[in-house]
């Protein structure tokens, strides 16, 4: 088995894939922490052949969790944003500063769109571009919904935003506290992704498939017009792409991986955008 760990500021996601098949067997979250537990917090390392990581945790709760799974395990794959990987050149002035996951889920878009626009919308929404040549451009940092509920401190923090409720729904007035901020930072959300979208496609001349991911993707993704894919395992995506192990990884291919988006034309992104600046 191999166990592909990611490790957010918020929950720490992993799962266990089996080499043979390469069938996901089975999956898990915790909140992020210092100490891990095998056979409580993550799987009985026993039937593990080797590990691969993405942390963007405290440089100590890596430190702790590879020296844990050193001791059992050989095979142990740490992830890090260099300059270049896969085709993908690194946008940043200092490569090695972008956020491991970030440079993951663009290595994974670029693996299967080409090039893309790869949402993260965990603790913080990030928005990375990839262009067509394999280019990465840099991206946005948003606070997550999460972050920006907290950050309010009106008492809301324990009511999410029901991801079964309608788009139309968020878009109205909140006639209480709860829905005043549960519609305001959906909104928030949205319309950054919907709007950095659209400036950027429209900057560089080129319509791009977007990919999300992330704990809030499924409710993010239905306020977002633009078409897209949920990809929740985009990371792990990433983990597979630059790390291969088995034979279908090798070949290309990631787990769990959806149908590229068919993105609308640079037009139409065009418009909307003359458009909304009317407004
Ligand atoms: N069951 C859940 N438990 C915790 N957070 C959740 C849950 N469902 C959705 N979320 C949202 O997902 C976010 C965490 O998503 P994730 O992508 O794991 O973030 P990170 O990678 O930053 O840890 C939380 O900030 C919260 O907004
Ligand atoms: C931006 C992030 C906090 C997002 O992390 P997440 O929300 O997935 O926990 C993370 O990618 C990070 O710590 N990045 C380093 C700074 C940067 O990417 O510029
Ligand atoms: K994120």
């Amino acid at each position: 088995m191999i166990l592909d760990l990611d490790i957010g500021n918020t929950l720490s996601k992993w799962r266990l894939k089996d080499a043979d098949s390469s069938e996901i067997r089975s999956r898990g979250a915790v909140w992020t922490r210092e100490e891990w537990r095998p056979g409580a917090d993550i799987p009985d390392l026993d039937v593990v052949e080797a590990v691969r990581i993405s942390s963007v945790a405290r440089a100590a709760v890596l430190e702790e969790t590879v020296g844990l799974l050193r001791r059992r395990v050989r095979n142990v794959h740490v992830a890090r944003s260099t300059a270049e990987a896969l085709g993908v050149v690194n946008g940043y002035e200092e490569p090695e500063r972008l956020g491991v996951d970030r440079w993951l889920g663009a290595l994974a878009g670029y693996q299967l769109a080409g090039g893309c626009c790869a949402v993260d919308c965990g603790s913080a929404i990030t928005i990375d571009f990839v262009l067509p040549g394999g280019q990465h451009l840099g991206g946005f940092i948003v606070p997550g919904l999460r972050l920006m509920k907290e950050s309010l401190k009106l008492g809301t923090r324990n009511v999410a935003i029901d991801p079964e409720s309608e788009a139309d729904a968020l878009l109205e007035p909140g006639r209480r506290t709860v829905d005043a901020v549960n519609h305001g930072i959906y909104m928030a959300a949205v319309s950054a992704i919907n709007r950095i979208y659209s400036e950027v496609c429209d900057q560089e001349g080129v319509a791009l498939p977007m990919l999300l991911t992330g704990g809030d993707a499924r409710v993010v993704s239905r306020g977002v017009q633009v078409p897209h894919a949920v990809w929740p395992d985009m990371v792990y995506g990433g983990l597979e792409a630059r790390f291969p192990l088995t034979f279908a990884e090798r070949a290309g291919k990631m787990a769990g991986a959806p149908r590229v988006p068919e993105p609308v034309s640079l037009e139409k992104i065009r418009a909307g955008l003359a458009f909304s600046m009317l407004l």
